[in-house]
């Protein structure tokens, strides 16, 4: 099998005296979804918050196509090709949906105040990332409109969309489908089956008939742990994930 775009070793983080997450050794590849799932307080947040920089690991290293980015601070893992989307909506809503996204698109690019012909071109630059990213989410229709405006799902879309304008080849996402309605997980589930071309990603996700659906490889956690990890056929009759995670008794 190719490299992993992310490699995670022995990722451990410790809160006080609870250890959140426990040696976990986790690879995504480009092209494929790869969902962690487990129970409430299993150390799902915990793991992504690691991944994307926003807390530090205890123990372990991180390394994003061969380079160990394990202590590299959340900005600059962002600019190397992390990209997240968050749980809580990050929008401004009086802004409309392009500018929403042209923001995250310029964050990204390196500024160099020394060459003072270069913000007209990073203005340009930025706006193409950011109609690039909309269309590839599926809210080019929608850029003008002002981003507190759209419905939750489409809010959603959005927040997807503001992290491909950052230009990652890694996704990390965060509960995309959480309050959505039935028609809403499936145009998002369209995307992340279209998302996966060009990118490796990461889905912590609650909707299990989601997940077994989308994930080409499902990782299952329990007590910080990685309890099991193979595709969704593998993980459904996993006796180890049935008694732990799925509730089921050994009789069952
Ligand atoms: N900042 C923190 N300080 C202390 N303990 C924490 C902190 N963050 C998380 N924890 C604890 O770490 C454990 C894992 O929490 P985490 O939020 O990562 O789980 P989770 O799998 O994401 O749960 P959920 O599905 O409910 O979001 C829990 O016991 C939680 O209480």
């Amino acid at each position: 099998m190719a490299e992993a775009r992310l490699a995670v070793r022995g990722l451990t983080r410790r809160f006080g005296g609870l250890t959140a997450v426990s040696g976990v050794d986790l690879d995504l590849h480009d092209g494929e979804v790869h969902a962690v799932i487990g129970t409430n307080g299993a150390g799902k947040s915990t793991l992504i918050n690691m991944l994307s920089g926003e807390i530090a690991a205890s123990e372990g290293t991180i390394r994003l196509e061969g380079r160990d980015v394990t202590r590299m601070p959340q900005p600059r893992r962002a600019k190397a090709g992390l990209g997240r989307s968050y749980q809580r909506t990050t929008i401004f809503p009086e802004f409309t949906v392009l500018e929403n996204c042209r923001l995250t698109a310029q964050a990204q690019m390196r500024p160099r105040p020394w060459r003072i012909w270069e913000p007209a071109q990073r203005c340009q630059a930025s706006l193409e990332r950011a109609q690039e990213a909309l269309v590839r989410a599926g809210l080019a229709e929608q850029a003008q409109r002002s981003a507190g405006s759209l419905s939750h799902g489409a809010k959603r879309q959005l927040e997807v969309a503001m992290c491909l304008a950052t230009g990652p080849r890694v996704l990390l996402l965060d509960e995309p489908l959480a309050g959505m309605g039935a028609e809403e997980t499936e145009r998002m589930l369209g995307l992340l089956q279209e998302l996966k071309t060009g990118h490796a990603v990461l889905l912590v996700e609650h909707d299990m008939d989601a997940v077994f659906r989308i994930a080409d490889r499902i990782t299952v956690m329990v007590n910080g742990s990685v309890v099991a990890s193979g595709t969704p056929a593998q993980i459904r009759v996993d006796p180890v994930v049935r008694i732990a995670y799925l509730g089921e008794e050994e009789h069952a």
